[in-house]
C-alpha cells in the first residue's frame, strides 16, 4: 500500500510505541487519527505533532476502547471527518496480573472488536475501498511469560485471531490485509508497571526477574517496531504474518509450516 494521503486509526497513540507509529505514519504522508483513553496525553501529542505535520493532518479522539458504544463512535468520527479508513492499528494495550480482567478486554477484546469494525469498513465487499490491519501482540505472544499469565495469554491470542481472521479475509476477498506484530521489550512507559503492585499484583516479589529478562533481552527503541508497522503496510505480501522484533535478530518472523500459512 503506497501510505500518501491514506488514513489511519491508531489506538494508545498518545505514548509510547503507538506515537512513534504515528510519526512515521504522518511522515509517509497519512492522515492519523490518535485514539487514546488519556485525554491529556493525547492533546499533548496532536499539539506536539501539529507543530510538526501541521493541525489538518491529524484528529485526537479520546475514547476508552473497552467501551463498544465508544469505539464505534470514534470510527463512525473518522469516516465523518475524513471520509475513508485505510488503515487500523489496534495497538492500546495494558500489563495488569491484578485486574487481569481488565487485560483481556484491553488487549484481546478490544483488539478483535476493533478488527471487525475496521474490516466492516474496509471490506471491498461492503463497498470499502480496502485496507491494511495490524494488530499488537507481544513476544509473550509466543513464549511463555511466567511472570505475566494473563498479559501472556491475551498477547497469544491475538495471534491467533490475527491468523484466523487474514486467513478469512483471503478466502473471502475482502481487500483487506491482518498482520500481528510481536516486539520484545521496548522502552515505553509500560515498562514502569513492572514495578507497581498494584499492576502486578501476585507477581509483584517476581519485579527483579523481570527486570533481569530486560537485561538479558535488551530494549528495544519505540521507532524501530514503527518500522515494522510501515513494512507490513506497504509491502502487499504480508498477509497473516507474525513479525517479530527482539534487540538480538531485529525484524523477522515467526515461520510456520505451509499448510498453516495466510495466502494475501
Ligand atoms: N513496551 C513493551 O515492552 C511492549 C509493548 N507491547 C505492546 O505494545 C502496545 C503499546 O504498548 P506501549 O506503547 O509499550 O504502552 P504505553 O503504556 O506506553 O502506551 C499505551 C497507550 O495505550 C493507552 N490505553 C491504555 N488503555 C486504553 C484504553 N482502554 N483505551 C484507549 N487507550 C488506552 C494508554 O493511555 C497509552 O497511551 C501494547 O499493546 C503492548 O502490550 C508489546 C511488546 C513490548
Ligand atoms: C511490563 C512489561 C510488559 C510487557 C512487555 C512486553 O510485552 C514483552 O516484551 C514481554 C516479553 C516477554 C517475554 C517472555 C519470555 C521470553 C522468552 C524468550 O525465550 C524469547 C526468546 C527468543 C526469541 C527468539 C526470536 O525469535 O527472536
Amino acid at each position: 500500500m503506497y501510505l500518501n494521503g491514506k488514513v489511519a486509526f491508531v489506538t494508545g497513540a498518545a505514548q509510547g510505541i503507538g506515537r512513534a507509529m504515528v510519526e512515521e505514519l504522518l511522515h509517509k504522508g497519512a492522515a492519523v487519527i490518535l485514539v487514546d483513553l488519556n485525554r491529556i496525553a493525547g492533546e499533548q501529542c496532536k499539539a506536539s505533532l501539529d507543530e510538526e505535520f501541521g493541525s489538518h493532518r491529524t484528529l485526537f479522539i479520546q475514547c476508552d476502547v473497552t467501551d463498544e458504544k465508544q469505539l464505534k463512535a470514534a470510527f463512525q468520527k473518522t469516516m465523518e471527518h475524513f471520509g475513508n479508513l485505510d488503515i487500523l492499528v489496534n495497538n492500546a494495550g495494558v500489563n495488569n496480573e491484578k485486574d487481569w480482567e481488565k487485560t483481556i478486554e484491553v488487549n484481546l477484546i478490544s483488539v478483535i472488536r476493533g478488527t471487525y469494525i475496521g474490516l466492516e469498513l474496509m471490506n471491498v465487499k461492503n463497498g470499502g475501498r480496502g485496507g491494511v490491519i495490524i494488530n499488537i501482540s507481544s513476544l509473550a505472544g509466543l513464549t511463555p511469560a511466567a511472570y505475566q499469565p494473563v498479559y501472556c495469554a491475551s498477547k497469544h491470542g491475538v495471534i491467533g485471531f490475527t491468523r484466523s481472521i487474514a486467513a478469512l479475509a483471503s478466502i473471502g476477498n475482502y481487500g483487506v490485509r491482518i498482520n500481528t506484530v510481536c516486539p520484545a521489550f521496548v522502552d515505553t512507559p509500560l515498562l514502569e508497571s513492572i514495578e507497581k503492585e498494584e499492576n502486578m499484583g501476585e507477581f509483584y516479589k517476581y519485579k527483579d526477574n523481570i527486570k533481569d529478562m530486560m537485561k538479558s533481552f535488551g530494549v528495544l527503541d519505540p521507532s524501530l517496531i514503527a518500522k515494522g508497522l510501515i513494512d507490513l503496510i506497504e509491502d502487499d505480501s504480508f498477509n497473516g504474518a507474525v513479525m517479530k522484533i527482539t534487540t538480538s535478530r531485529g525484524i523477522h518472523f515467526e515461520e510456520y509450516a505451509a499448510h498453516q500459512k495466510t495466502k494475501v
